[in-house]
């Protein structure tokens, strides 16, 4: 509220203070009384609003030409205001300090460029919008005393109330007289000692002195003359510019002070603000063009490289999709021609002449080979575009899917999966589809609509004139219909996905639907959701049922239209029949071309929106590959973290390791133990490479893992976690895609080690069972048995094991753990606390903590050592130790 007011009142003053200083207030209204006034009323405001500017700073820059302008002001405005010759008597009436008041007053406007030059009509408009004048006559009370105690000081120091200040304001307009004030001004005004007091005085001494003292002839030249006549002629000169800057900016000022009355509902208090936000959009939006525009640039670059592959292919389309629209503009011509032949014969038959059909057979023959060439032309044409279509759809889904299988884990955690698949998907279909319409009808249409315009226009020019003065309205109007059709279908679409959604959610998690007995809950919200789809798809039904019998009848209406006027022509003898007919058959044609033309007008802004979205992708993706990498073969020495900051990229606000450092040797176990959400798993998450850290770094063999080729890193990692995830397949591919050359024996053996070999065996279809959308037709033991006998063909020298065993009950605990204990022989390990054998034996204990639970800047592990220093200390890790084997043995 307060700084609302600030701002209107910082914005009053401003446009009062440019009124002053452009001397639109005039004489009376002494610039003194109103600066004081504000100031002494809006103090405390004052003072917010600088605050509040203060933190705006950034958004400000500086216009020179105002920036000089206003400092020029500043100085004038500081001379009047020093020059007033009791500020000192004023101070003390309203305990104030002015000095520092009025420095923040420079200050703001020293700070910000406001382009609110008014005149005094718009002044008193806008100070009245903005409320200053509220202010005004809420505190007329205070002006009041104000005045009175101006006029005691005046009266006290004997100053008339035509007094020095209002002089100077006339002094543009002045004459000789007055040009003696000019002079004394001017001096007063430069002198450096130029407080009240002295300026009083100097003034009445200068005056005196001028009475007494003879000059030189040179001093009275300049006196009288270049002083007086080149300040004249700067101030002319000056306010001649300022009036000119005025003008040009009243336009702006009015537009900005019309938005802040708009954002404001009519109160116009934060001009200021809308000012900002203006210059501030208008930055950002051509920065946005400019953008738009280089992308646009790109994508049409990207398009081309794919279409080139393609090159001789697209100029087959083009060559057979331009003879089609050339056949179908000769049509029409060559049945005008046959009605010319059945009317000339008809003629002749009047006349009693006996009929000759072979008349017919050449319009007939090549209408005939018109149509049926047409016919070719199509097939031709529609299979060779269908090639096209799947050449560029195939090669930018490979592009795509490439670009997801190199993408960062965190580009995973940012975008939803329906997104990401939706473009492989969607995206990349509608593309293709426009662009196969573009390529033949879009072209066809365009060649046909030329063609036929020229046709139409040398067989009657007045016909043409008439039917085309129609024309634009029916067509411009249908096309708006047709943008609120478009409008429904997307929300009929939108609508329609969401409930797509609802069910295929419910479905994907039909166990935990049933566990909670939710299946009434779910239908209420499917049903629901069909209902609003059902609701929407009706209401676009109804109009397009609208849509399409109006376009019908206007269709109708036009036919009559040419039918009436070129009736006419065909009995004044202007066109014959037959022209009329071609003429009929050419108009329709070319109307259903400009249609289809604006349809794919808009089709093709939603591909080219489509192709954009997916080209985002795939350079995302180039970004990150981009960069080249050291390739590491084997882990020979150790990994170490050195001073690790880190925040995953959706939360960067949240800090998750801070000032992380952590020495793995080779060959070692290590256990990482402590509260949920402490990071433990993101330890593992960075050791795989899965996200970039901001600060500090992780050291492979003492190379920044920064440089190392993610796949060889990754190569070298195996990482088993509480949910392994199975691929839908048989349970043999499962295990091979540790290594996918294994052979069967290698596979069985590896599964024989995970102790995994008896219950897979036990299947009917042993190795070759599949395991079900991931891996739901296995138990959790066995899925993890699996993971593990995929790890064991991986052979990679770290082992990452994530809470690998804590989802399972003791009996399968104790077979993977077994399997584990033989994964692990002769590896560096990396377990997240599950098992107190695994931690006790560990070479390396950690114990952390989350950031956000420290005090102050601390590190996240709080305590490190071996099992057995770790337990005489009795701090963390002992406590966790005692909790886990309480549970241990309840489990037991
Ligand atoms: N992909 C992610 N994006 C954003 N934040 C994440 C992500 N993964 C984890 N976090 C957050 O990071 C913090 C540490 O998570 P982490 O999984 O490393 O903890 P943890 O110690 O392994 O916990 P737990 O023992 O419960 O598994 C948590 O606050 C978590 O919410």
């Amino acid at each position: 509220m307060l700084s609302k007011h600030a701002l209107s009142v910082q914005n009053g003053s401003l446009g009062i203070l440019k009124n002053i200083i452009g001397n639109a207030i005039q004489p009376n209204s002494n610039p003194h009384h109103v600066l004081l006034k504000e100031l002494s009323t809006n103090s405390i405001n004052f003072d917010k609003k600088i605050n509040i500017l203060n933190n705006k700073k950034q958004y400000i820059q500086l216009n020179r030409t105002f920036k000089k302008e206003l400092f020029s002001n500043n100085c004038i405005f500081k001379r009047k205001f020093n020059s007033y010759p009791n500020s000192n008597l004023l101070k003390k009436e309203f305990n104030i300090s002015f000095e520092s008041k009025f420095n923040s007053y420079l200050n703001i406007i020293n700070n910000n460029n406001c382009n609110n030059s008014y005149n005094s009509k718009q002044k008193s408009s806008f100070t009245l919008k903005t409320g200053f004048n509220k202010e005004c006559i809420n505190n007329e009370k205070l002006f009041k005393s104000l005045n009175k105690n101006i006029k005691k000081i005046q009266n006290s120091h004997n100053i008339s109330s035509n007094n020095d200040i209002n002089k100077f304001h006339k002094y543009p307009k002045q004459t000789k007289n007055k040009t003696k004030n000019y002079r004394d001004f001017y001096k007063r005004f430069s002198s450096k000692n130029n407080n009240p007091g002295n300026q009083k005085r100097k003034f009445f001494k200068t005056r005196n002195r001028n009475k007494s003292n003879r000059r030189s002839p040179k001093q009275i030249i300049i006196n009288l003359l270049i002083i007086p006549v080149s300040g004249t002629l700067t101030i002319k000169l000056y306010s001649l510019l300022e009036q000119r800057f005025r003008e040009n900016n009243i336009t702006t000022c009015s537009t900005i002070y019309c938005e802040a009355h708009r954002r404001n509902k009519g109160r116009g208090k934060n001009l200021f603000i809308a000012l900002e936000e203006k210059k501030l959009n208008e930055e950002v939006e051509k920065k946005e063009n400019e953008k738009e525009i280089q992308n646009n640039k790109k994508l049409l670059k990207f398009l081309f490289s794919i279409i080139k592959k393609d090159f001789l292919l697209v100029f087959f389309v083009f060559t057979v999709t331009l003879s089609a629209a050339g056949i179908n503009v000769l049509t029409p011509i060559i049945t005008g021609d046959l009605i010319n032949v059945v009317q000339d014969v008809l003629k002749r038959q009047e006349r009693f002449y006996s009929i000759d059909f072979s008349e017919f057979t050449a319009p007939t023959l090549k209408l005939l080979t018109l149509y049926i060439t047409q016919g070719i032309l199509t097939f031709v044409d529609i299979t060779l575009v269908a090639k096209l279509g799947e050449n560029i759809a195939s090669r930018l889904k490979l592009k795509l899917f490439n670009s997801y299988l190199l993408q960062e884990i965190s580009f995973f955690d940012a975008n939803k999966y329906n997104d990401i698949i939706t473009r492989l998907t969607n995206d990349i279909n509608s593309f293709k589809s426009t662009f196969k319409q573009v390529l033949t009808q879009g072209l066809k249409c365009t060649t046909q609509v030329i063609i036929s315009g020229i046709y139409l226009i040398s067989i009657s020019p007045s016909l043409t004139l008439t039917i085309c003065s129609t024309m634009p309205i029916i067509y411009f109007s249908m096309n708006l219909y047709g943008i609120y059709l478009r409008k429904l279908s997307r929300k009929a679409h939108i609508l329609e996905d969401i409930t797509n959604f609802i069910a295929s959610e419910a479905i994907s998690n039909i166990r935990t639907v049933r566990s909670f007995a939710a299946e009434p809950t779910e239908m209420k919200l499917y049903q629901s959701s069909l209902n609003k789809t059902s609701d929407a798809n009706t209401k676009l039904g109804f109009h397009i049922g609208i849509f399409q019998g109006t376009t019908n009848a206007s269709i109708g209406s036009l036919v009559l239209m040419i039918l009436y006027f070129g009736g006419k022509q065909v009995v004044q003898g202007v066109i014959n029949p037959g022209q009329l007919m071609t003429y009929m058959v050419a108009m329709q044609n070319t109307q259903k071309a400009l249609s289809h033309i604006g349809v794919l007008f808009g089709q093709s802004i939603k591909a080219f929106g489509s192709l954009g979205r997916v080209y985002e992708y795939i350079t995302e993706s180039e970004e990150q590959s981009n960069k080249a990498k050291i390739v590491v073969n084997e882990i020979e020495d150790k990994i170490e973290f050195k001073n690790v900051n880190f925040a995953y990229p959706t939360r960067p606000e949240s800090k998750i390791l801070n000032n992380f450092s952590l020495k793995i040797p080779v060959g070692k176990v290590l256990a990482i133990c402590g509260t949920s959400g402490s990071g433990k798993s993101t330890i593992g998450q960075l050791i795989e490479k899965f996200y970039e850290i901001e600060d500090g770094d992780i050291l492979v063999d003492g190379i920044s893992i920064k440089n190392i080729d993610s796949r060889s890193l990754r190569k070298n990692i195996g990482y088993i976690n509480q949910e392994p995830i199975l691929f839908h397949t048989t349970i043999l591919e499962n295990i091979r895609y540790g290594n996918p050359n294994a052979t069967l024996e290698e596979v069985k053996e590896a599964a024989r080690q995970a102790n995994a070999s008896n219950f897979v065996e036990s299947f009917p279809k042993g190795y070759d069972t599949i395991v079900g959308d991931r891996g739901v037709a296995l138990s959790g033991g066995q899925k993890q048995r699996i993971a593990i006998a995929r790890a064991i063909l991986k052979n990679p020298s770290i082992l990452i094991l994530d809470e690998a065993t804590s989802a399972l009950d003791s009996h399968s605990e104790r077979i993977v753990q077994e399997a584990l204990n033989r994964l692990m022989k002769g590896r560096t390990v990396i377990v997240i606390a599950h098992r107190l054998s695994t931690i006790k034996n560990a070479d390396n204990i950690i114990v952390m903590k989350p950031y956000s639970l420290l005090d102050g800047d601390r590190i996240n592990i709080i305590e490190s050592g071996t099992h057995r220093s770790l337990m005489r200390k009795k701090g963390e890790y002992y406590k966790f130790y005692k909790d886990l084997s309480r549970r241990d043995k309840k489990n037991d």
